[in-house]
């Protein structure tokens, strides 16, 4: 497969997606978008109050990203978007649009044929433990602790086909970071 033009670096919430995306954006000057930045306000409103989302809430959404993503991808620019991704339909979603089939996300009943994004899926692994034990230390964020359960149960693993590779979360940032930019260069 050639190079990617897009890295999605996926995980439950607390895995370190926002970290090592932010980072890996500076060292490779690719453009970084977190996809938590895109979440309606019924969304941000609804995890704040423990309630997780579901398909209806999480479509929308990510067909705004896929939009974004597709648009500067066909422009040239390189991008990483941290985003949960925790089903294999999401991830569908943010390659080729709704229903995992290259048309465009938007109401108006153009089916826009879209090129499918190159992309390289990060997937950050690890235990309940650790990833609990990460969030209770983290502050200002909408995002609940509690949530994590229901994460990790939505959470289903990119396998084959899909361009992948895992990491674990016990790895330290600067290691993670490597490895991807080597995966990358492969
Ligand atoms: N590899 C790592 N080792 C140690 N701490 C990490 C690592 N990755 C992330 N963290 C810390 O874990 C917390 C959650 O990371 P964050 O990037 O906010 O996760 P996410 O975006 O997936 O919710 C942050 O406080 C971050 O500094
Ligand atoms: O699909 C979801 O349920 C949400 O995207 C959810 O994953 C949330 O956005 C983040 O998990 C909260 O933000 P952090 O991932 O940064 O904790």
């Amino acid at each position: 497969m050639a190079a990617p033009s897009a890295l999605l670096v996926m995980g439950v919430s607390g895995s370190g997606k926002s970290t090592v995306g932010t980072l890996l954006a500076s060292q490779l000057g690719w453009k970084f978008y977190d996809a938590d930045d895109y979440h309606p306000e019924e969304n941000r409103m609804k995890m704040g109050k423990g309630i997780p989302l579901n398909d209806q809430d999480r479509i929308p959404w990510l067909c705004n990203l896929h939009d974004i993503l597709q648009r500067d991808v066909a422009s040239g620019q390189h991008v990483i978007l941290a985003c949960s991704a925790l089903k294999k339909v999401y991830r569908d979603i943010l390659i080729q649009g709704k229903n995992g089939a290259p048309l465009k996300c938007d109401e108006s009943g153009k089916e826009e044929k879209l090129a499918e994004v190159k992309l390289l899926v990060v997937h950050l692994t690890g235990s309940f433990e650790v990833i609990s034990g990460r969030l209770l230390k983290r502050k200002g964020h909408f995002m609940s602790p509690e949530l994590l359960q229901s994460q990790f149960d939505t959470l289903e693993p990119p396998s084959a086909p899909e361009n992948f590779i895992q990491i674990s979360v016990d790895k330290n940032l600067s290691e993670i970071i490597a490895t991807i930019i080597e995966t990358k260069m492969k």
